[in-house]
C-alpha cells in the first residue's frame, strides 16, 4: 500500500537570516535525556545504535517488572554495561520508577550514591508498562518533598488516564489538573516534563524557572496526527502521547530550535518487536535511535536555525541536570540522501527504524 504520507508534509520555508551556509557541523557529543534500552535482546540489538552517537542516556525504568529500587537499578546498569559491544563507550544515567511503595530513604541514597540522576512518575495506565505507576498522589508525597530537597529531578510522562478526557487532550488535561498543582504543593521540587507534544505544553514549560524543563522527541518534530491517520493506519508513527495536530507540531519546533535551555532532546526512542506495533491492538512508541542526529539536522536546517542544534542535544540537557556537557565531537557532513537500515534485527524480532518520510542529508561521521 501507498504509505500516503508524501503530500502531508507542509512546505518548509527556511529563516533565512539565521540559515548558516555549511556543509560540515561539528558538535559537543549528544546525550538523550529519556531513552527505553529495554533488556535481553532487545537492549543488544539497540543499544550500539544510541551508543554510536551519543554519549549519555536518562534509561526510562518502565522493564516488566519495572526498576523500582537502588538494587533494581544497579543491577539493570550492569546489564546495560555488559551488552555494550567493545570498543564503544556509553554511559547509563539510571532513574527509579515511582510507585506508591517508593521508599524515601532508597531514593536519597542511591542519589547520593551518584546510581541515579532522576524519578520517573507514570499515571497508573498513561503508556507502555505502566501499570505499576501512580493513582494516588498523596500516597507519593514524602518522596517528592524528599526529592526536592536533595535536588533530584522528577521525571513525569505527563497524561491524564481518565477515560472521559479525549486522548488527544491528555496531556493539557494533565498540566492543569496534575502537575501544576503538583508543582505548587512541592515547592523546591525540578520537573521535567517528559515528550512534550502540544503548544499548552511548550506554553508552560516557559512559564516555569530553573526548575522546570522539557524534552522533545525527533518524531515530535517530524509528524503530526495526519501521519498516523491518513491514507491507512500507520502502526510505527504511533507513540504516547500521541502526535498532534500541525499547530502543536510547529510550537514544538519553534521550542525546540529557540535554544532556550529550558528546551532539550529526549528521543523517547522506544523499540518495539514489529509484530506487537503491526496488530490489532499495536503498542506505542517509535524507534528512532538510529537516526535521529540525521533527522534533527535536518529539521534545524529546514528551520534556518542549525545554529541551535547543539543546545538541543548536547548542553541544555547536562544543564538542567547538572552535569558537565561532553567534552568529545562529533562532525555531520552534508551530502547526497543518507542511508540507515530500515529495520534492526533483535535475534527474535526486527524492529523498524522511525521513516521521517523525508531525504535526509546529514551524515554522521561519529
Ligand atoms: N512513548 C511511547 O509511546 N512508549 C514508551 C513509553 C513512554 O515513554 O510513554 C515505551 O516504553 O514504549
Ligand atoms: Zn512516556
Ligand atoms: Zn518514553
Amino acid at each position: 500500500m501507498d504509505k500516503g504520507t508524501e503530500c502531508l508534509w507542509p512546505r518548509v520555508t527556511p529563516r533565512a537570516n539565521r540559515t548558516i551556509m555549511t556543509d560540515m557541523l561539528t558538535l559537543r557529543r549528544p546525550d538523550d535525556w529519556h531513552l527505553h534500552l529495554r533488556d535481553g535482546a532487545m537492549l543488544k540489538a539497540v543499544l550500539p545504535e544510541t551508543a554510536r552517537h551519543f554519549s549519555r542516556a536518562i534509561i526510562m525504568p518502565n522493564l516488566v517488572p519495572p526498576v523500582v529500587t537502588s538494587t533494581d537499578a544497579a543491577a539493570y546498569r550492569d546489564r546495560i554495561l555488559a551488552a555494550l559491544p567493545d570498543g564503544m563507550t556509553f554511559e547509563p544515567l539510571m532513574t527509579l520508577y515511582l510507585t506508591e511503595n517508593t521508599d524515601p530513604k532508597d531514593v536519597a541514597a542511591a542519589h547520593a550514591s551518584g546510581l541515579i540522576k532522576a524519578v520517573k512518575l507514570y499515571p497508573a495506565g498513561a503508556t507502555t508498562n505502566s501499570a505499576s505507576g501512580v493513582t494516588n498522589f498523596e500516597n507519593v508525597r514524602a518522596v517528592l518533598e524528599k526529592m526536592a530537597e536533595i535536588g533530584l529531578p522528577l521525571c513525569v510522562h505527563g497524561e491524564v488516564t481518565t477515560h472521559d478526557v479525549d486522548i488527544f487532550d491528555r496531556e493539557a488535561v494533565f498540566i492543569d489538573t496534575v502537575l501544576d498543582p503538583l508543582r505548587k504543593s512541592t515547592p523546591g521540587l525540578r520537573v521535567v516534563m517528559e515528550h512534550i507534544t502540544t503548544r499548552q505544553g511548550v506554553e508552560y514549560a516557559r512559564s516555569g524557572g530553573d526548575d522546570l524543563g522539557a524534552t522533545i522527541t525527533t518524531h515530535h518534530l517530524v509528524i503530526n496526527r495526519n501521519h498516523i491517520l491518513v491514507g491507512g493506519i500507520k502502526p510505527h508513527y504511533y507513540c504516547l502521547p500521541v502526535a498532534k495536530r500541525e499547530e502543536h507540531r510547529l510550537a514544538l519546533r519553534d521550542a525546540a530550535t529557540s535554544g532556550e535551555g529550558r528546551f532539550f532532546l529526549g528521543t523517547d526512542s522506544a523499540p518495539h518487536p514489529d509484530d506487537a506495533k503491526e496488530s490489532a491492538c499495536g503498542c506505542a512508541g517509535c524507534f528512532t535511535a538510529t537516526n535521529t542526529m540525521s533527522i534533527l539536522a535536518e529539521v534545524f536546517e529546514q528551520d534556518g536555525a542549525l545554529d541551535k542544534l547543539e543546545a538541543f542535544t548536547s548542553l541544555n540537557g547536562p544543564a538542567f541536570y547538572g552535569l558537565p556537557a561532553n567534552t568529545d565531537t562529533i562532525t555531520l557532513t552534508k551530502g547526497d540522501a543518507v542511508t540507515y537500515p530500515e529495520k534492526i534485527q533483535t535475534g527474535e524480532a526486527e524492529v523498524t527504524v522511525f521513516d521521517p518520510a523525508m531525504p535526509l542529508h546529514w551524515r554522521v561521521n561519529a
